[in-house]
Parts: C-alpha cells; sequence; structure tokens
C-alpha cells in the first residue's frame, strides 16, 4: 500500500517517484531519482524543494506506477524512425532517428488523449524533423494509473499502429515545365527557375529538365510525356493556374493523371494548386504566387511528396483553419 510519510520517517525508504527541483540558477530537472534510498543528509535537500512528506510503499494490486504505465505502452504507439529512453519525471520523449517526415495518425491521438490519464503532446504532423528531433512528449497525468487503462491505451495504438512515425525522404527524379507564351517568346525573364531551385535544394533529387512552353497544350503533354518515359517521380508545372482562358495547366494535369486529387485548395497563398497522380508520379501545378511569397500551399506539401506519402484530397481540403499563411516565415 503506498502511505504518505513526514520526510523524516522516510530515512532508509525508496522513493516512490522521481522528485523535481526548479532552481533559481535556472535549473529545472531531477533532484531524487525514482528508488533512492532516503537519507538523514537528504532531509535539508528535500525541506528546499518543498517536499515535507513523501510517497513510501508500494502500489496495490491492479495499478501501475507513472513510468511503466507510459513505457509499457510505447511500443503499441511507434512506427518507423523513432526511438525513446526511459521516461524521467514521469514522462517519456519519443525522438525521430533519421531525417524525414513527422506523420502522426490524428484520430488515434485524439483518442489517446481523449481516453483518461494519458497525454501526449506532439509537434505538429508533417513537420519536417532532423535526427535527435523530439516529436512526442507522452505522460500519465496522475502518479499511477489502472491496469485497465494501461491496456486501453494498448488496443488504441495496435487499432492505429502506427500513431507516431517518421517517413524518411527519398531521391525524386523532378520534371520541370515553365508554361506561359511571355516566358517562352521571352518577351519576359523566367522567374519560377531560381525558386524552385532553391526549394527542391534542401532535398536528394536529380532535375530530369527544365523545359519553357508555349501556352499550348499538346506541347505541355508531350513535355510532359517525355518527362514520365524518363521515370520522373515528380513532375512540376508553373503558371497557367487559374481562370484566364490561356490558363490551361489544370486541364493538363487532369488529362494526364489516372487520378486528380484536387484542383484548388483552401490555402492562400498557393489556392490554384492542383495535384494528380499517374501510377506513382505525382503531377503538380503551383500557382503563380510561389514567385512573389516564399511560403505558399506547394511547400507545405513538398515535404509529403518528398516522403512519397500516399496524398488524398482530404490532406488538402483540411488545411482551411490556419490556411492563410500570410506572414508566415518558412
Ligand atoms: N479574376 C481572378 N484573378 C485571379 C485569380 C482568380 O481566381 N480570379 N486567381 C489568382 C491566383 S490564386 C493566382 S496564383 C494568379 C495567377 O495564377 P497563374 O498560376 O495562372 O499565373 P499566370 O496567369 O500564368 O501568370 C500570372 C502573372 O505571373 C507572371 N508569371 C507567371 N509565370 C512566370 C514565370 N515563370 N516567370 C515570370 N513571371 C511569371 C505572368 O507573366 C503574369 O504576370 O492569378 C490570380 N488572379
Ligand atoms: O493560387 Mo494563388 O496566388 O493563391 O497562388
Amino acid at each position: 500500500m503506498l502511505r504518505k510519510v513526514k520526510v523524516e520517517e522516510a530515512i532508509g525508504k525508496p522513493l516512490f517517484h522521481d522528485l523535481t527541483g526548479i532552481m533559481a540558477d535556472g535549473f529545472k530537472g531531477v533532484v531524487f531519482k525514482r528508488g533512492h534510498i532516503v537519507e538523514e543528509s537528504d532531509i535539508e535537500k528535500l525541506k528546499n524543494i518543498g517536499k515535507e512528506n513523501l510517497f513510501v510503499g508500494e502500489l496495490d494490486y491492479g495499478f501501475v506506477h507513472e513510468e511503466d504505465a507510459i513505457k509499457e505502452v510505447a511500443d503499441d504507439l511507434i512506427g518507423e524512425n523513432i526511438c525513446y529512453k526511459d521516461p524521467s519525471e514521469g514522462k517519456i520523449t519519443f525522438k525521430a532517428n533519421s531525417d524525414g517526415i513527422f506523420v502522426t495518425n490524428r484520430k488515434g491521438l485524439f483518442e489517446l488523449n481523449n481516453e483518461g490519464d494519458y497525454t501526449f503532446a506532439t509537434i505538429p504532423s508533417y513537420t519536417k524533423v532532423f535526427s535527435g528531433d523530439n516529436l512526442v512528449g507522452g505522460r500519465i497525468v496522475p502518479l499511477f494509473t489502472k491496469r485497465e487503462e494501461v491496456e486501453n491505451i494498448k488496443r488504441i495504438g495496435q487499432r492505429y499502429r502506427p500513431i507516431f512515425e517518421v517517413k524518411k525522404f527519398h531521391k525524386l527524379r523532378v520534371g520541370i515545365i515553365i508554361t506561359g507564351n511571355e516566358i517562352y517568346t521571352a518577351r519576359i525573364d523566367d522567374l519560377f527557375e531560381p525558386v524552385i531551385r532553391e526549394k527542391l535544394s534542401f532535398y536528394d533529387h536529380e532535375i530530369l529538365g527544365i523545359e519553357k512552353c508555349p501556352d499550348d497544350m499538346n506541347y505541355i503533354k508531350n513535355v510532359a510525356k517525355g518527362y514520365l518515359e524518363r521515370k520522373a517521380d515528380l513532375i512540376v508545372f508553373s503558371g497557367g493556374m487559374s481562370v484566364d482562358p490561356d490558363d490551361i495547366t489544370p486541364t493538363i494535369i487532369k488529362d494526364m493523371s489516372d487520378k486528380l486529387i484536387i484542383q484548388g485548395i483552401p490555402v492562400q497563398p498557393g489556392n490554384m494548386l492542383t495535384v494528380g497522380i499517374k501510377d506513382k508520379t505525382y503531377l503538380v501545378g503551383v500557382p503563380g504566387a510561389s514567385i512573389h511569397s516564399k511560403f505558399t500551399s506547394f511547400d507545405i506539401f513538398l515535404p509529403r511528396f518528398f516522403a512519397k506519402l500516399d496524398l488524398k484530397k482530404e490532406d488538402f481540403t483540411e488545411l482551411g483553419e490556419g490556411g492563410l499563411l500570410a506572414g508566415r516565415k518558412c
């Protein structure tokens, strides 16, 4: 049975949980570890961190200590490229053990947090991460929980597994098509090539070509076909994405795709983003906004293309809340 005793009465007994101190010098962390045998010389230090009483003893049958409760469920929640160490102060931290994109199953995460005693705080899903980055902090709120609660969390984890994972980026073969008579005829200088080169530079990639095309459906389709024959993973089209009579790029993407995933998304700038898929190749129409805005809808999805995620219409349509990116920095 767990008992509350005066610190002086705890001498010779093991601490039931990690004890945290917050110091004037900025320190916040464990001052005494779980299992530490309390000594007479500890009393002053314990009082300095506000402990007049301590828990001693053992949990009754059917209850699980905070650190055991979080550690026990970890493997049922995580997928590839995530690691963790033993919990401290009741908290477990899942970290990336590879560069890539962090993906969380939102429905699964909601269920975990809605269950009862457990809490999991994550960085936003689809964030680009580096090996060693913190992804998730998980702990139960009370000092111990019921065995049944632990089993419920494991079941949620198994139902959605993985709820947390890091997908590695792949090397992609990229074909680029810059549309517009004004650029094709050199009436004006092209401004898209440096933009797309800079955006791709973060990732391992091979550029199959950067072709300037007139606003001619067959011409553009032939260039895109050439990229498909050369096994492009990603074809990026710029220009001609909106409502003018010369804006034919979305129609080209629709015609050439096995499936048009989305035409136009609730994100600004980058409203007119159009995405189709042909076999495993993403065909992506990037609206003009990416020329003057550093961060647009295209930048939200570029990491997902490089992680070869299987994108659905909902991945685009869910972005309305927060989709007004104005002022957002990279
Ligand atoms: N009445 C409406 N006007 C606009 C709409 C709309 O729905 N109704 N949509 C707006 C959105 S959103 C965008 S984005 C822009 C333009 O989109 P486009 O992708 O169709 O761009 P273009 O029409 O091809 O060109 C617009 C502008 O940008 C210049 N441009 C395009 N590509 C290049 C390049 N590679 N290098 C340099 N300059 C380029 C082009 O010459 C035009 O000046 O439409 C909004 N308007
Ligand atoms: O589709 Mo536009 O300006 O929002 O890029």
